[in-house]
């Protein structure tokens, strides 16, 4: 057997050039616009993942010149306040974009929250008129990791026209957004999901691999086509051999190298590439409040 080492699609390269890009751009604008772009971030309770995700977003806001809105509020909060806070930060013109940190304490319901949400601050891409866009092949604030997701593909030129796209996982966040993006780009697109019969038969078939299901290491190189672009979406704490808590995706990395013609890493993947967008639909709202093109 021919040895291969798939080539690694370097996420948190990409998105530090994105970020970058957007920070020039930023810099401009803001020597004749008012004011900067502004994204304000909703956390409710005390989540340490959760919280550790706003401050990332934080973080990547203050070095591209974004205004950050952070709103905390107790796991006990009432979910009118909730729908009070994106009301007035819907009617505040310092702010661009919007979102709703995820998962939210149990009790309260995200969905109404993000009907809520003004969609051109609908940072996150998950309001249901963005997505109806997204299905209508229109222009509007698209998901974020999904979107991540096509940029990574683009930057190392993985052709899509023709070519097999088999997506694991049938998430509001993940799974549908990405099928739609992937047939816009002329795929043909199979959604797989935990009823699947053969799973690995259907994924052996495949050019190019989404997984997003949440199960660690559910992915190895058995399950890969020669040559194919494998894009791992999952992000899972695990507890080693020896006790540590590491983090993993839905793909065995180790052994998916050995055949795939790509492959994304976890850390250093996707994740980096979702704040990105993040930041990349803030500038895209903002732009589009000052009439000018990103
Ligand atoms: N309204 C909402 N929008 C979200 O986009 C959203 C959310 N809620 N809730 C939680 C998930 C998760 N998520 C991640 C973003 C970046 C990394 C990321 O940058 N990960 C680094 C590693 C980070 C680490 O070391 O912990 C990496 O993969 O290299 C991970 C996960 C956004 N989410």
């Amino acid at each position: 057997m021919e040895s291969n080492t798939a080539r690694i699609l370097d996420g948190k390269a990409l998105a530090q050039k994105i970020q970058q890009e957007l920070r020039s751009r930023i810099e401009q604008l803001t020597q004749t616009a008012d004011r900067p772009p502004g994204l304000a971030v909703l956390m409710v309770g005390d989540n340490p993942a959760s919280a550790a995700y706003v401050r990332n977003k934080e973080r990547a806001c203050q070095k591209l010149g974004i205004a950050s809105f952070g709103r905390h509020f107790t796991a006990d909060t009432p979910q009118e306040e909730l729908h009070r806070a994106i009301d007035e930060l819907n009617r505040d013109d310092r702010v661009d974009g919007i979102l709703v940190q995820l998962p939210l304490p149990e009790g309260l319901d995200p969905v109404p929250l993000i009907y809520q949400i003004d969609p051109d601050k609908d940072a996150d891409g998950l309001h249901p008129v963005n997505l109806g866009r997204l299905l209508r092949g229109e222009p509007g604030l698209r998901s974020c990791t999904p979107a991540g997701v096509m940029r990574l593909l683009e930057e190392y030129q993985i052709d899509l026209r023709g070519k097999h796209a088999v997506v694991i996982g049938r998430s509001i966040l993940v799974g549908k957004p990405i099928s739609l993006m992937l047939l816009a780009r002329d795929a043909t697109v199979t959604m797989a999901h935990s009823r699947t019969p053969d799973l690995t038969a259907l994924t052996r078939e495949a050019d190019i691999l989404i997984v997003a299901v949440g199960r660690p290491e559910l992915i190895d190189e058995s399950a890969v086509k020669p040559g194919a672009a494998v894009i791992d979406v999952g992000i899972n704490r695990v507890t080693d051999y020896f006790g540590k808590s590491r983090l993993t995706g839905d793909v065995l990395f180790d052994s998916v190298k050995n055949v795939a013609g790509y492959v994304t890493p976890v850390p250093g993947g996707v994740g980096p590439m979702t704040v990105t967008m993040l930041m990349y639909n803030t500038v895209l709202s903002y732009c589009r409040t000052l009439g000018v093109e990103l």
